[in-house]
């Protein structure tokens, strides 16, 4: 199977040499957001230093400033997990990182709306939606129904995440024919605290 994958809410070098290591396609920083996972650009940014692999910005509605900082960092993609409308992902596409929109997904309608914005992004990524309440908007290990994406159409290329784990990556992936999976908690020993084991379990399963 040669679906992708991305690591995300990395903290440690160590953790980003593991990912590295089993073959993750893609690397994930929380910045600036309210996350158990959060680092700020600076620690972000010292830890993409020698990546090989795509590096992933994961922020919260950001301003133009945080954009442009995260551009002048090196990072090649930034992922918008907040509530960008339409215009502000295209916006922030037009300040020249790869544009990665989050949709959080609970039904059909949600899948439709999210392809709105296949012509301001270049990715959509759909995920659980959060616990009503929380104010962290991803990370919590959720899966949703993955039927729910065989009712709309969806783009050719997309990124599924939300609890996906060494156990159910295969099935989601095999389910859903995403060409990314994107994995936080399920290879975590504690919130932002990988585990090497987990990850290439994960990434094993995958590949079968
Ligand atoms: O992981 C976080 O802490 C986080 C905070 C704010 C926005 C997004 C966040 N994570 C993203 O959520 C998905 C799903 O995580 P999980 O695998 O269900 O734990 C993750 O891949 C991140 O892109």
């Amino acid at each position: 199977m040669d679906t992708q994958v991305k690591i995300c809410g990395l903290t440690r070098a160590g953790d980003v040499a593991a990912a590295e290591q089993a073959g993750a396609n893609f690397l994930g920083f929380i910045v600036e957001a309210t996350s158990s996972r959060k680092l700020t650009l600076a620690e972000a940014a010292a830890l993409i230093t020698g990546v090989k692999a795509h590096t992933v910005a994961v922020t919260v509605d950001p301003d133009d400033a945080l954009v442009d900082g995260i551009k002048a960092a090196g990072f090649s993609h930034i992922q918008l997990h907040g509530s960008e409308t339409l215009a502000r992902t295209a916006e922030i596409a037009r300040r020249g990182l790869i544009v990665i929109k989050a949709v959080p997904v609970a039904s059909a309608d949600d899948v439709t709306l999210a392809t709105e914005y296949s012509g301001a992004a270049d990715l959509l990524l759909f995920d659980a939606k959060a616990p009503k309440g929380d104010t962290q908007r991803g990370g919590h290990g959720l899966t949703f129904d993955w039927s729910i994406l065989g009712l709309a159409p969806t783009p050719k290329t997309f990124i599924l995440a939300g609890g996906l784990t060494p156990h159910n990556v295969r099935e989601a992936a095999l389910k859903t024919r995403a060409s990314i999976v994107d994995v936080a908690s399920g290879v975590e020993a504690s919130p932002g605290i990988k585990d090497a084991t987990l990850i290439n379990a994960f990434m094993e399963q995958l590949r079968g």
